[in-house]
C-alpha cells in the first residue's frame, strides 16, 4: 500500500486519504478512561497455549520500517476466546530517547513508556492472517503496557539481536524463548474492548485485551529498543530513525471499556 509514517505529511492526521477506515469508527488505541469501564464477570482469565518455546526453535525477528516485530509459530494460540485465535507475529511501539513516552493505549491519560502487541487471528473462521485482517471478529490483540524500571531478562532474549536488524526489512533467525515471560504475571486483570489496527489500513477487526499490571524493562533496554532503529532502508543516504511509532488516542464514542476486576 501507500507509504504511511507517524509524522510529517504522510503522519496520522493524513491517513485517511490512502486508507478510509483509518477516519472511520471503533479506532484504536484509546485513552482508558475510569468513567468509562464497566466491570465485567463473564469476562475469563486470558489462557495461553504454547508461548513457551523451545531454543531449538527458530524465530524471525525483523524491522518491518513501522516497529521491531517477532514472528509466532502457528501452535502459539489463545484458547479462552470464543473461538481459537492463532499467533501471527508480536511488535512493539515506543517513544524516543528524549522522551519515553511512547505507548499507544493511555490509562487514565497516563502514558507508558511503550506497549507490546500479540497479534493472533480468528483461526476457527479464517486460514490466515491476511484473510483475518478486515473481518469484523478478525483479530485478537493482546496489549501489554512497559515502564521503564527493573532489568527485564524476557526482553533480553530478543533486544541482544537488534543491531541485526537495524535497517527497514532487515530480519534475523533468533533462538526461540518464553514469550510467556513478556507478559505481566496476571492474565486475569485487564480491559477489554472492540477496536481497530492502530496502523494503516485501521480494519475495526480487533478484540483489544489490554492487561492492567505493566512489565518493567531497563533504562538501557528500552534506549536500545528507542534508538538502535532506522525505517529507512541500509543503503538510503539519511537514515530516518524509528522512534516515536505510536498512535494517538482516538475516540471512544460510544464504546464501552468492559474490565475483568473489580478494584
Ligand atoms: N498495533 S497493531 O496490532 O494494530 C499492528 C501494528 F501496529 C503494526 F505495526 C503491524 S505491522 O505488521 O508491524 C506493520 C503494519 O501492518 C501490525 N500488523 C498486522 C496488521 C496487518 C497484518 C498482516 C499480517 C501480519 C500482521 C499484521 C499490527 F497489527
Ligand atoms: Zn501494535
Amino acid at each position: 500500500g501507500a507509504k504511511w509514517t507517524y509524522n510529517g505529511p504522510e503522519g496520522e492526521h493524513h491517513w485517511s486519504k490512502h486508507y478510509p477506515y483509518c477516519g472511520g469508527a471503533f479506532q484504536s488505541p484509546i485513552d482508558i478512561k475510569s468513567e468509562l469501564l464497566r466491570f465485567d464477570p463473564t469476562l475469563r482469565p486470558i489462557e495461553i497455549q504454547n508461548y513457551k518455546l523451545s531454543p531449538n526453535e527458530q524465530l524471525t525477528l525483523g524491522n518491518n520500517g513501522h516497529s521491531v516485530q517477532i514472528s509466532l509459530p502457528s501452535k502459539m494460540h489463545i484458547s479462552s476466546l470464543p473461538h481459537r485465535y492463532t499467533a501471527a507475529q508480536l511488535h512493539f511501539h515506543w517513544g524516543s530517547s528524549g522522551r519515553p513516552s511512547g505507548s499507544e493505549h493511555t490509562v487514565n491519560s497516563k502514558q507508558y513508556a511503550a506497549e507490546m502487541h500479540v497479534v493472533h487471528f480468528n483461526s476457527d473462521k479464517y486460514p490466515n492472517m491476511s484473510m483475518a485482517v478486515d473481518k469484523s471478529d478478525g483479530l485478537a490483540v493482546l496489549g501489554v503496557l512497559i515502564e521503564v524500571g527493573e532489568f527485564n531478562p524476557a526482553f533480553e532474549q530478543f533486544l541482544r539481536f537488534i543491531n541485526g536488524i537495524k535497517y527497514r526489512d532487515q530480519r534475523v533467525q533468533v533462538p526461540g524463548f518464553n514469550i510467556r515471560a513478556l507478559l505481566p504475571a496476571r492474565l486475569d486483570e485487564f480491559y477489554r474492548y472492540d477496536g481497530s489496527l492502530t496502523t494503516p489500513p485501521c480494519y475495526p477487526s480487533v478484540l483489544w485485551t489490554i492487561f492492567r499490571n505493566h512489565v518493567t524493562i531497563s533504562r538501557k533496554q528500552f534506549l536500545d529498543m528507542a534508538t538502535a532503529l532506522y525505517s529507512s532502508h541500509a543503503q538510503e543516504s539519511s537514515p530516518v530513525p524509528l522512534n516515536g511509532n505510536f498512535r494517538k488516542p482516538q475516540l471512544v464514542d460510544s464504546r464501552v471499556v468492559l474490565v475483568s476486576f473489580k478494584e
